[in-house]
């Protein structure tokens, strides 16, 4: 016991289900960690003898997974939870919330907003999230404050608002801020361009260049609804698709979210193209959207990953619940129980979602060399008994209530159910005053 070696923590826990390999669950198992890194996953009683940590954690009845990655959302919209509800999107984004963001949104709103969805989704053992939302300095700040991994958006939308004039200053507002935090390990940064029906020819093109040079991923709305279709098809000639391909933005840099409605060539081109998918089954169903052909795309070998939309479309930021959808929408209309199992969920709501923004190899499983992004889950309660099978259990009895304890690159943000970095009590405090602004011009309005 003489010569142990000297880490920072010891996490012991009932199970490790790592994600890679797939399938594999450790009975017994501890991960050592040290300044922020997964150093060893080893049975526990192997730990004792070879580690000597500076704080051990003993987790008898938890599942220790790789921390959740939340592919897309839209942080602050946490402020605009249940405004606008029971609207297709057309009519939501231009009657409800363009109208709400134009009066409210400003460098505070997105602080505000962003640090609620972050203890929100902490609680809910996320780890990391892909952002698209103005102000993204805020957002920056807000996944700083918090501790979180964020991949924060670059965004553009070819019309004025309180942010930015038009794509150039979106362009330079977003690029000096990806200058300012480079080399931020918790920060990385994606190219943002709203939607086909709110950027042009041009402006894609310009963000293709830019994201060529610095390799950043582009994270983009696509084939959301039925209406984008066919206003590409009025103001273009062609489907939204299919002008992204002439303007060459299909690549494995591609983040497309949504996808919903997808003819079989375009499937073959997503997977021809190895592009990405951000698939928000809440947000889908919410809307009216439509349902994605997951079964397809996975067929076809495509890399999805999850991702909850904003709440003002959710209207929660809850990877259990986007897990759980995922499963039972991709058997109910593929008409194939078996198709997505338990595992692979699992893995487009971690793996999946790291491999989409480049971070695959930092981050999406629980190894060796890779940050210590972990959620543990306590399986003591008695909706999760009996257990046959933890991964069965996480996708389809868990929910994030059951989440006990989150790290992220190693810094513990959960801590038996309480948050570590954020004030609760301050956050309900500052949302009460937003709401209260917010309902006293949107009820003027009406
Ligand atoms: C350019 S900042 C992001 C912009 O997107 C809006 N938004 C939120 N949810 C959706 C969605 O499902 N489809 C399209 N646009 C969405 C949000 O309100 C911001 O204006
Ligand atoms: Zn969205």
């Amino acid at each position: 016991m003489n010569n142990r070696e000297e880490i920072d923590t010891l996490i012991e826990a009932k199970w490790v289900i790592p994600v890679e390999p797939a399938e594999i669950v450790y009975n017994q198992h501890a991960i050592a960690i040290n300044r922020g890194i997964i150093k060893d996953i080893l049975p526990i009683a192997h730990a004792n003898q070879r580690y000597k940590p500076q704080q051990t954690l003993t987790l008898s009845d938890h599942a220790l997974i790789p921390g959740l990655i939340n592919l897309h959302t839209h942080a602050a919209m946490t402020l605009m939870r249940g405004l606008a509800d029971d609207l297709p999107l057309m009519e939501w984004l231009n009657k409800h919330i363009w109208p709400t963001e134009n009066q409210h949104v400003n460098a505070q709103f997105v602080l505000d907003g962003t640090q609620l969805a972050c203890a929100e989704m902490i609680k809910g053992g996320i780890t990391c999230f892909n952002d698209m939302y103005f102000f993204p300095e805020s957002c920056a700040q807000a996944a700083i404050n918090s501790g979180m991994r964020a991949a924060i958006g670059m965004i553009v939308i070819d019309f004025p608002t309180p942010y930015a004039s038009d794509a150039d200053d979106y362009l330079a507002k977003g690029l000096e801020l990806r200058d300012r935090y480079q080399h931020d390990p918790l920060l990385s940064f994606c190219f943002a361009p709203h939607a086909p029906y709110t950027v042009s020819d041009k402006t894609f093109s310009s963000i293709l260049t830019y994201a060529e040079q610095l390799d950043a991923p582009i994270h983009t709305h696509l084939h959301e609804t039925q209406d984008e279709i066919r206003i590409s098809l009025e103001l273009n000639g062609i489907r939204p698709l299919e002008r992204m391909l002439q303007l060459g933005l299909l690549s494995p840099s591609l983040i497309a979210v949504h996808m919903v409605h997808l003819t079989d060539h375009e499937i073959k081109l997503v997977q021809q193209y190895d592009c990405s998918i951000a698939h928000c089954p809440s947000s889908n169903m919410k809307l009216a959207s439509g349902f994605a052909p997951i079964s397809s795309l996975v067929n076809q070998g495509v890399n999805i990953g999850l991702g909850t939309d904003g709440a003002a479309s959710n209207n929660r930021l809850d990877m259990f619940e986007e897990m759980r959808l995922a499963a039972l929408l991709a058997k109910a209309s593929s008409g194939r129980a078996d198709t997505l199992p338990a595992h692979q969920v699992l893995k487009m709501a971690t793996l999946n979602g790291a491999n989409a923004l480049g971070l695959g190899k930092l981050t999406g499983s629980l190894a060796i060399g890779k940050a210590a992004d972990i959620t543990a889950i306590n399986f003591s309660n008695i909706n999760l008994t009996p257990c046959y099978d933890p991964i069965s259990h996480l996708v389809y009895a868990a929910s994030r209530e059951h989440v006990s304890h989150v790290w992220a690159n190693g810094r513990m943000l959960l801590d038996d159910k309480q948050l570590t970095t954020l004030d609760q009590t301050e956050l309900q405090y500052r949302t009460t005053i937003w709401q209260e602004r917010i309902a006293t011009t949107s009820k003027q309005s009406i």
